[in-house]
């Protein structure tokens, strides 16, 4: 069955929508059977007027979590974890309650609280109180627990960062090394990312990149550039930085079974509802969106201050998309965003 070509320009009118909504530029690339498609909209840098540039590199926040699954689930293959232990048997102590399992973090269903709800309750305010600190692992967790949990172990989905600190933990505890060891050794390496990198705690973005521009909450402030920060709120949860190359790279080759064996690629990829559309799925540290067109599209999405991602592909890596505006705290512009993904996938709409 051959794939529909993507309508690019419907992918065009997604990131000129988005920075119709506030955002000073986007980008997106898509590739496919046909070679790569590259769209940009807009300023990566408002200062110097610099075009927007998908050889530019970029905050991913949380598609963080794919490649720290993906580092899990490595592990998991290798004997060294196991998916239905409880973490306190990896991590003595760590959680309030023995029942919460390494698999209960990848599906967001632990009940650990949301740190980042009131951490960011004020946006710009929450992002100058973090924007230089540095956190331990074990002070992310401890901002967690101080909060009621969402529920009991396994029961409902419910997103939190904090997961994803505890799979950062698991990973350095199974390894003994930092998780950017982890990256570079079993996913940028081997897939020669050359713009992906985990830099925390530092706070600047080598190479050409984009500047991020956080919206504050009151209306007609003016932007504020979240561009250099440490993002140890969220580290093993949102702190790589990618391109829409190497973005596409790594879901492909996900889906093409070159980092997981096919039986671990098929537990990542089987998925819940998390919403009563039915339309958006969760699965272990992934995403699963079905289009109207009927196409299923696996990746994971992304919000850290000043921007914007999307990263999916299909499932046989055949066809991937990643898309980028740069901003946040401006729901609209990531609606907007997400247009790309039927124009991409979907192509062009039949009358
Ligand atoms: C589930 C999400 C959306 S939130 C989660 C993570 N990002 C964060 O936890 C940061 C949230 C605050 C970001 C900030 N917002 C505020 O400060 C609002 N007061 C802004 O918009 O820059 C990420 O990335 N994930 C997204 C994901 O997985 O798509």
């Amino acid at each position: 069955v051959t794939s529909p070509a993507p309508d690019m320009d419907g992918v065009t009118a997604a990131l000129k929508a988005a920075m119709d909504k506030g955002a000073p530029g986007a980008m997106a690339r898509f590739s496919g059977p046909d070679g790569v498609r590259i769209r940009t909209v807009g300023v990566r840098d408002r200062a110097s007027g610099a075009g927007m540039d998908t050889r530019a590199r970029f905050r991913i926040g949380s598609v963080s979590k794919t490649f720290s699954s993906v580092v899990l689930l490595q592990l998991v293959d290798e004997g060294r974890l196991e998916l239905d232990a409880p973490v306190n048997r990896y991590l003595p102590g760590l959680l309030p309650d023995e029942r919460i399992t390494v698999r209960h973090l990848l599906t967001h269903r632990s009940g650990l609280a949301e740190y980042t709800d009131p951490m960011f309750d004020k946006t710009v305010p929450g992002f100058e109180a973090v924007r230089n600190r540095v956190f331990t692992y074990r002070e992310l967790v401890g901002l967690s627990l101080a909060l009621p949990r969402t529920g009991e172990p396994g029961a409902a989905y419910s997103y939190s960062n904090a997961n994803f600190v505890v799979v950062g933990m698991l990973i350095e505890h199974a390894t003994g090394t930092p998780v950017a060891t982890q990256y570079e050794r079993r996913i940028i390496k081997p897939l020669k990312l050359r713009h992906t990198s985990y830099v925390h705690p530092k706070t600047s973005i080598k190479g050409t990149h984009v500047r991020g521009y956080l919206h504050p909450d009151e209306e007609g402030a003016p932007l504020v550039d979240s561009t250099e920060q440490t993002v140890s709120w969220a580290q093993s949860a949102g702190a790589i930085v990618s391109d829409p190359a190497d973005l596409n790279t790594f879901t492909s080759a996900l889906m093409r079974g070159r980092l997981l064996p096919p039986k671990m690629l098929d537990a990542m990829t089987t998925v819940t509802p998390t919403d009563t559309a039915q339309t958006r799925f969760y699965g272990l540290g992934l995403r699963r969106y079905d289009l109207s067109c009927g196409t299923q599209i696996y990746g994971h999405t992304g919000t850290v201050q000043g921007y914007y991602t999307y990263a999916f592909a299909t499932r046989d890596g055949s066809r991937a998309l990643s898309a980028m505006a740069n901003t946040s705290n401006r729901g609209a512009v990531n609606t907007a965003l997400g247009g790309t993904l039927e124009a991409a996938f979907c192509g062009k709409k039949t009358a």
